[in-house]
């Protein structure tokens, strides 16, 4: 089994350069599929998910090669629109093809994609926006099946603003006749990102970035070449190894706005945090105290950015009180942080936590993608070494994470 093996107690220095966000370069890439003209991403993460995406577009009929360290996306002229369970169930976000294919093909066959260790996610919100544009949704044997020959624009009220129902019908809105408004959408990055690129593909969306998106339908959209903001989620982490550590660190290709909450509350609990030009530097003798934290949808604290702060706060001076609002069971890592020794209590969306300064490494398991981060934040703390499995979650969002963490100084290697 393959294991991140960490021996924690060195101060950590240096500069790191975040890569292009995850979750916006997976919903971009599927927004490709709407044009029948090639696209090019300039740059791409070398993850997982990027290749999981990857192969979902390529069974619909495209054609993906990398260039530069970048992508070049052929869509073909006829799309296949049936995409298969192994790679639906393998990441959520496959099910962002939906809204292109439906928009192109007027049709669609997409997997259920499998609830995960977070929560259940449900997919109906997504099924709502689409419904609303015209299209008759059918749930059959684990497959949903969605079919309109024209789609057309429509008002849509999401209950909650989920990131990945606006991206969904965002796209879907895109080529619909006439208009369509989302009403309480989300207004993360990755959505004003994914409706950056759709109208540098000829598409006419405004709004993005506020609760209200309006999307006026055209009848066809282009091929477009796009650059990918950097990942907020893989700075903010960056961000967390000087004071786990102790030490000072430069955080390279970010946007210091999408860090706001991230940012405010670890100077909130004493780090010192300077914002210069497209770079973040911290620095910390690894003493600082506890904040309270909830987690919203942007602009409020992230969710993804919890389990990290999680371990950051196992160690701070005094008792946090975590509070996640987004998905019903993000506490996984707590567990294995107890593990570790920290002193945490979870009474169901609460988790209460008592810092100490004697984390000590073990062996651990990532349950997801964020707890593997969390995990390895803690290690770099711990006394002795850390051993962490489940890497494959880790490798869906950090590209070389390994590498950028041995050029901070930090003792990390894999084996197996
Ligand atoms: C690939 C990607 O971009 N993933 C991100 C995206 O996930 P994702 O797009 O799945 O997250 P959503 O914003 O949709 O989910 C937020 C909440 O809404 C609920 N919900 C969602 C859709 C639906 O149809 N019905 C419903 O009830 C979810 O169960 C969850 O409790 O946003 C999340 C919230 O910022 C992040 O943690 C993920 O990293
Ligand atoms: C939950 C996450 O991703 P996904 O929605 O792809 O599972 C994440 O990036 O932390």
């Amino acid at each position: 089994m393959e294991t991140l093996v960490i021996r924690g107690g060195r101060t950590v220095s240096g500069r790191v350069r975040v890569s292009p966000a995850k979750n916006a370069v997976l919903p971009i890439i599927a927004a490709s599929l709407l044009a029948r003209t090639p696209s090019r991403l300039e740059e791409v993460p070398a993850l997982a998910d990027v290749r999981t995406i990857c192969a979902v577009i390529r069974h619909l009929g495209a054609q993906v090669r990398e260039q530069d360290g970048g992508l070049v996306i052929e869509p073909p002229y006829e799309l296949n629109w049936e995409a298969p369970e192994d790679l639906v169930r393998r990441m959520r976000a496959s099910f962002l093809v939906l809204g292109p294919l439906l928009a192109r093909t007027g049709r669609a066959r997409i997997s259920v994609p499998g609830g995960c260790a977070i929560g259940t996610r449900p997919i109906d919100l997504h099924l709502k926006g689409i419904s609303l544009l015209g299209a008759t949704i059918t749930q059959r044997r684990g497959y949903i099946e969605a079919c309109a020959p024209r789609l057309r624009g429509n008002r849509i009220y999401l209950d909650f603003p989920s990131v990945g129902a606006t991206e969904n019908i965002m796209c879907a809105a895109a080529l619909a006749a006439g208009q369509t408004v989302i009403e309480n959408a989300a207004e993360e990055p990755e959505v004003v990102d994914l409706a950056n690129f759709l109208n540098a593909m000829g598409a006419q969306i405004k709004g993005a970035g506020t609760r209200v998106v309006r999307i006026q339908g055209v009848g066809e959209l282009y091929g477009a070449t796009y650059s990918v903001i950097p990942d907020r989620i893989e700075a903010g982490t960056f961000l967390l190894t000087a004071p786990m550590a102790g030490g000072q660190v430069v955080v390279e290709n970010v946007i210091a706005d999408h860090l706001k909450p991230v940012v405010a509350k670890l100077k909130e609990a004493g780090v010192s945090v300077q914002e210069e030009e497209n770079s973040i530097r911290v620095a910390s003798d690894g003493q600082y105290r506890a904040v309270d934290l909830k987690t919203l949808p942007y602009p409020g604290f992230p969710t993804d950015m919890q389990p990290q702060f999680m371990a950051l706060l196992a160690r701070a001076r005094g008792t946090a009180v975590i509070t996640e609002t987004v998905f019903e069971n993000r506490f996984m890592h707590a567990a294995e942080l107890k593990r570790m020794g920290a002193r945490i209590t979870v009474v169901g969306r609460t988790a209460i936590v008592h810092g100490t300064k004697g984390l000590t490494g073990t062996r651990v398991c990532a349950t997801d993608l964020r707890a593997g981060a969390a995990l390895a934040l803690a290690a770099l703390s711990a006394d002795g070494e850390t051993l962490i499995t489940g890497l494959e979650h880790i490798d869906r969002g950090y590209a070389g994470f390994v590498e950028k963490l041995q050029d901070l100084g930090v003792d990390i290697s894999r084996r197996g």
